[in-house]
């Protein structure tokens, strides 16, 4: 289970960092395991500062991040390396997450050497595990990134992802550059993927119908805060906030 509590950042730019952007505000919300939160809002209004705070790659100013009860940000330091790891992201653009200069079996090797998880022969054994998972035949293992599809670099990113055991996914835009014909498989591979392994996922989209399908619960964002927040399919059908309504109006334009 991911908490969310209150969390705020702001960034401080410009000749003498007088400029102040206020990128995310007192932002709360909860994804029980097995659920999809999805945050939905125009570019810049804070969604990828969100899911860079909850992989802790900057540091929130304020507000709380829960795991499982434990919040990472006051968690001793010994914790908080285990802590973190049970949250992963999937990113837009699979290609440019795999190193170039590097077979598909060393990206998936990779972070299970760095973290120490496993022996040689378990690294083994969970790699071939989780191609099964992505239904990626093992062949692909000695390829480069330039040799495979966008649809199979994906499919490696989430196993990638997977080798730490993550609890928690999160999914920024994750079929965006894909063709139209690949993505709904990739969706429905995510499904399956967090039905047999219990995960759950934060899903940053701009698109209203993958929305509906995907998630259980939604936030509408703008300008650093959730103006809408709660059941997707209740929020699609019957807005309440006028940004949600103009959301969803551009949308079906
Ligand atoms: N390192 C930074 N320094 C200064 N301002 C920043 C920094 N990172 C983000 N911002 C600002 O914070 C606000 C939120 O940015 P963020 O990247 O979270 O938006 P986003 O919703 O993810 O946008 P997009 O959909 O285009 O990726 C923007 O106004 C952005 O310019």
């Amino acid at each position: 289970m991911l908490e969310i509590y209150k969390l705020s950042k702001s960034f401080q730019s410009g000749i003498l960092k007088k400029q102040k952007t206020q990128a995310v505000q007192e932002v709360s919300f909860c994804i029980p395991d097995g659920k999809t939160f999805g945050i939905v809002g125009n570019s810049g209004c804070g969604k990828s500062t969100i899911a860079r705070m909850l992989l802790s790659l900057i540091r929130p100013d304020a507000g709380e991040i829960r795991i499982d009860g434990k919040d990472i940000l006051t968690a001793p330091k010994r914790n908080r390396q285990a802590l973190s790891r049970k949250i992963q992201i999937i990113f837009q653009h699979p290609e440019s997450s795999l190193d170039p200069s590097k077979k598909i079996r060393y990206s998936l090797m990779e972070p299970m050497i760095i973290h120490r998880m496993y022996d040689k022969a378990g690294r083994e054994k969970r790699m071939r595990e989780l191609l099964e998972l992505v239904d990626i035949p093992e062949t692909l293992l000695t390829h480069y990134p330039h040799q495979i599809s966008g649809g199979e670099a994906q499919r490696i990113m989430i196993a990638r992802a997977l080798t730490l055991e993550p609890g928690i996914l999160v999914l920024d835009e994750p079929t965006s550059m894909l063709d139209v014909s690949i993505q709904a498989q990739m969706m429905t591979l995510l499904k399956e993927l967090q039905k047999k392994l219990g995960l759950s996922y934060l899903f940053i989209s701009h698109d209203m119908d993958v929305v509906k399908w995907f998630c259980d619960e939604i936030a509408v964002m703008k300008e650093g805060t959730f103006v809408e927040q709660g059941d997707a399919e209740q929020i699609i059908k019957n807005p309440q906030h006028p940004f949600t309504k103009e959301l969803l109006e551009n949308f079906r334009i």
